[in-house]
């Protein structure tokens, strides 16, 4: 492209948003502009702009009032605009795309475990296993190593290790025992975990239950009339030697329950999970995948001690009010 000014056409992944503003338009959101293929002469563009450098040159001796620092996307389009040069922006090619930035986490490496809401495009690419699409739409076959209890992947290895990261760093867990003053009689027998709630990844955690797991429960059990989940207690337990190495024999709180490995099975010897009533044992799993299975009345388990290493599983108890 042989122009003067130019820009890239980028998106919002979860608003009609762009980067550009189309003439005859007075803000950034147009669809009819959104669908838009090719090149086309807009009136402002934010962010992203190429110039030629003669030009900018010229501008900066024109307005000797402003430095090229203080000078705000509206204050350049403007200024083009006077000097009669338009800003062409092309959609010919794939550039990525904008996202929502305002109230990023700050204080946390793991900053985008939170953004599931705001920027969900990114957040699947980041954390949601890819092949979890597949075991969706019926391209690979979903395992049922127990009775109704169903186990796919679910999230990818960045997804656990930002979690065991984040978690780590926050650094309080519950002692495990029945005095743990959290619990207010939301895990059966407790756990040494952190809750979801205590980490501000609560509401994250719901939607994805609502929008992405529960698309999946549909699926396994099917005629289930439950909508969305309502509630739900998620939390990072952790096994290790000299605090917490089993589960003993419980029911979950909940109508049903995800349970998903978060570190390799190299990391630890010994664990497994047993559901009582169907004597099914599940000896090992693996990172990132989830173990579905209904709670109350059926689906009695317990998680067998480690002995050694340490181990991590991040649960939800689903509809548990
Ligand atoms: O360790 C496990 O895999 C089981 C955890 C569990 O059953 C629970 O937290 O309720
Ligand atoms: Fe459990």
């Amino acid at each position: 492209m042989n122009k003067t000014a130019v820009c890239p056409f980028l998106e919002c992944s979860s608003s009609l948003k762009s980067n550009v503003v189309p003439f005859g338009s007075y803000s950034q959101q147009d669809t009819e502009f959104s669908r838009f293929r090719g090149i086309q002469i807009v009136f402002c563009a934010t962010d992203a702009i190429l110039l030629r450098t003669k030009v900018l040159q010229k501008m900066l001796a024109n307005h000797p009032e402003i430095t090229l620092f203080e000078m705000g996307n509206e204050y350049l389009c403007k200024a083009l605009d006077n000097e009669g040069i338009f800003i062409f922006s092309t959609s010919l090619e794939t550039f990525g795309h904008m996202i929502h930035s305002e109230d990023f986490k700050q204080g946390s490496t793991e900053g985008e475990l939170y953004e599931l809401v705001k920027n969900p495009f990114d957040w699947r690419q980041r954390y949601l296993h890819p092949e979890f699409e597949l075991y969706l739409n019926g391209s690979k076959l979903i395992k049922e190593p127990c009775p109704d209890v169903y186990w796919f992947p679910l999230m990818t290895e960045r997804y656990c290790k930002s979690i065991i990261r984040e978690f780590e760093t926050f650094g309080f867990w519950g002692n495990g025992s029945e005095e743990d003053p959290r619990n207010d009689g939301h895990e059966p027998v407790p756990t040494v975990d952190v809750y979801f709630t205590d980490m501000g990844l609560h509401e994250t955690w719901m939607q994805f239950l609502r929008v992405i797991l529960f698309e999946m429960v549909q699926k396994v059990y099917r005629g289930f009339s439950r909508g969305p989940p309502e509630s739900a207690h998620t939390f990072l337990v952790r096994y290790q030697l000299g605090e917490q190495t089993y589960l003993r024999s419980h029911e979950d709180t909940a109508i049903y329950t995800i349970n998903i490995a978060m570190n390799p099975n190299s990391d630890f010897t010994g664990a497994g999970l047993r559901f009582s009533k169907s004597e099914c044992f599940i000896p090992e799993t693996e990172m990132g995948w989830g173990l579905l299975h209904p709670s109350r009345l059926t689906h009695n388990h317990e998680a067998k001690p480690i002995r050694s290493g340490k181990r991590y599983v991040q649960v939800s108890f689903i509809d548990n009010e």
